[in-house]
């Protein structure tokens, strides 16, 4: 890809140009929606409810077929994808359900390493329902990580998940970015998720990029650092959730 200078060196991860998705003739849902995630980036996309997070996120994983021919969606050839609910399958074992259809040398191995890396050591022959809410995204976790993605596109992975399991689960994917570095979309309705993980928080409004922030806190963030509370007010504002950022920080 052609680069000019002061542009980013990396090639993207995805690339999104000009991209329409409606479901009525009321109206779009994707507008033109122009966004690109560079390798190895974690991005948060925010959104009110009905914005079009799930509608892109399902674009971008291919499972959306309609959008064809309505913009450029480029994404690598590796993409795995995590959701609200684990969809395991209930009749297969967990390592069964991590290995499911994988190739490469030694599939079961791979899918034991990954257990083991997701903190599910030891739990390779349980059924799906002898599993926690939180353990079964771990298991998620490990059968789209078995598969080394280039990208990885997570669809509120930990919203049906009580806070203590969420905040061991942001501590897992942050273990696994660090580990794997893939590119990371997570759609997220949690404001604090979005500004503690990722690089750059997205916010979807009518179908288009309403605003892209950086997020340069570092490694270490606290929801009590002022610069946190900051970009709080910012992206509930953007939300339309609080008047001003004034009124949050207030
Ligand atoms: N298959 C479909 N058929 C008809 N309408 C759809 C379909 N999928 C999505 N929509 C509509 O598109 C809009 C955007 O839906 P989408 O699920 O992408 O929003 P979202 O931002 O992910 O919402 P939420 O935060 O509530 O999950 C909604 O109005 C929804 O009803």
């Amino acid at each position: 890809m052609a680069t000019h200078a002061g542009e980013s060196l990396k090639e993207p991860a995805v690339r999104v140009e000009g991209l329409h998705r409606s479901f009525s003739e009321a109206g779009g849902v994707l507008n033109g929606l122009d966004l690109t995630i560079d390798s190895g980036e974690f991005v948060a996309l925010i959104g009110r409810s009905g914005s079009g997070k799930s509608t892109l996120l399902r674009a971008l994983a291919g499972l959306d077929r309609s959008v064809a021919g309505s913009g450029v969606v480029d994404v690598p050839e590796r993409v795995s994808v995590v959701f609200q609910d684990s969809r395991l399958l209930p009749w297969r074992r967990v390592l069964d359900n991590v290995v499911l259809g994988l190739s490469g040398p030694d599939p079961r191995a791979r899918g034991l390493e990954a257990l083991s890396e997701v903190g599910l050591e030891g739990r390779d022959k349980a059924w799906p329902h002898e599993l926690s809410g939180g353990e079964q995204q771990r298991a998620a976790l490990a059968r789209s990580l078995v598969r080394d993605p280039q990208l990885l596109l997570a669809d509120e992975p930990f919203g049906a998940l009580d806070a203590l399991t969420r905040i061991k689960m942001h501590k897992l994917l942050k273990k696994l970015y660090a580990a794997h570095n893939p590119a990371i979309l997570l759609v997220t309705h949690d404001v604090d998720e979005a500004i503690a993980l990722a690089d750059r928080v997205i916010v979807l409004v009518d179908g288009v990029v309403g605003s892209d922030i950086r997020i340069d806190l570092g490694a270490k963030r606290s929801p009590g650092d002022p610069r946190f509370a900051s970009l709080r007010a910012q992206l509930l504002a953007e939300l339309g959730v609080v008047e001003s950022v004034e009124e949050e920080v207030a």
